[in-house]
């Protein structure tokens, strides 16, 4: 079985593996991964993937030195069953590749937008001829609730949930439809325009962020909450007979 491991910015996603099938998934803390033990205790692991987009500390680092079984960590230098065109593969922050490595994977030979809704909004671009071309990074939710508050004088911290409104009429909600009204149509923005330059474009969203948004786009939309953590399993198999 394989224990494949997604270190974000807000959270760790542990997923373990059978054959290509996800049989558990854990959030842990990506401070440190205290449950690695407990996983390995009740799963015969047999190899493992980490992929991190943040500097790791030394309890996290001590788990991952502590693991019985062989560990890849995904990087700028490990090979990949799709084409890296980004042009700084060095600062690529690996999620992003593996969430393309998953959606290539469920359609190879189709053009592909990924959304990824975490503590970012990232948006990736997959070609059918299997190349990652890259794609845009942007706040996520929470992070355009905390920047409002923080960088004014009097604006207060809102939370996700509360009235909805098509247009706010009071502080609240005016800050909640600026964030999500803001983010719906940005997503909306980026498919609407990839469609019209690819006209069988499909799209994913995944990530944490469980929103869903109205739009008339539903039908080319795929909604795969552990798309990288299946594109990290991926990886890990193609690089059996390496690790
Ligand atoms: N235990 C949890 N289970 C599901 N979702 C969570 C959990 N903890 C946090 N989240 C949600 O997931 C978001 C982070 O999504 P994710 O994409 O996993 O983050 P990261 O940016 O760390 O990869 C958080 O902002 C929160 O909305
Ligand atoms: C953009 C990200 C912060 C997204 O991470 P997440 O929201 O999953 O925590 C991460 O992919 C990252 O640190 N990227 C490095 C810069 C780059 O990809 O070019
Ligand atoms: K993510």
């Amino acid at each position: 079985m394989n224990l494949v491991i997604d270190i974000g910015n807000t959270i760790a996603k542990i997923a373990v593996f059978r054959d290509g099938s996800i049989v558990e998934i854990f959030y842990d803390s990506n401070q440190t991964l205290e449950q690695l033990p407990d996983i390995c205790a009740k799963y015969p692991i047999d190899k493992a993937i980490v992929a991190t987009v943040i500097d790791l500390g030394e309890r996290v680092l001590a788990q991952l030195a502590h693991l019985p079984v062989p560990l890849l960590w995904l990087d700028e230098k490990t090979p990949l069953p799709v084409e890296n065109l980004y042009e700084t593969p060095q600062t690529l922050g690996y999620d992003r590749m593996a969430a393309v490595v998953g959606a290539n994977e469920q359609f190879p030979g189709k053009d592909i937008l990924v959304v990824d809704a975490g503590t970012c909004i990232t948006y990736e671009f997959i070609d059918a001829a299997g190349r990652y071309h890259g794609g845009n990074i942007s706040p996520g939710v929470q992070m355009r609730f905390k920047a409002l508050h923080e960088f004014t004088g009097r604006l207060p911290l809102v939370v996700r949930e509360g009235r909805r409104l098509p247009l706010g009429k009071d502080t609240d909600t005016a800050m909640r439809e600026g964030v999500l009204k803001g983010m719906e149509y940005e997503i909306s923005g980026y498919i609407t325009t990839m469609k019209h330059k690819y006209p069988e474009l499909l799209v994913f969203l995944t990530g944490g962020d469980d929103f869903s948004f109205d739009t008339n786009l539903k039908s080319i939309i795929f909604a795969d909450r552990f798309l990288v953590l299946k594109g990290l399993n991926r990886i890990l198999n193609y690089n059996n007979d390496r690790i």
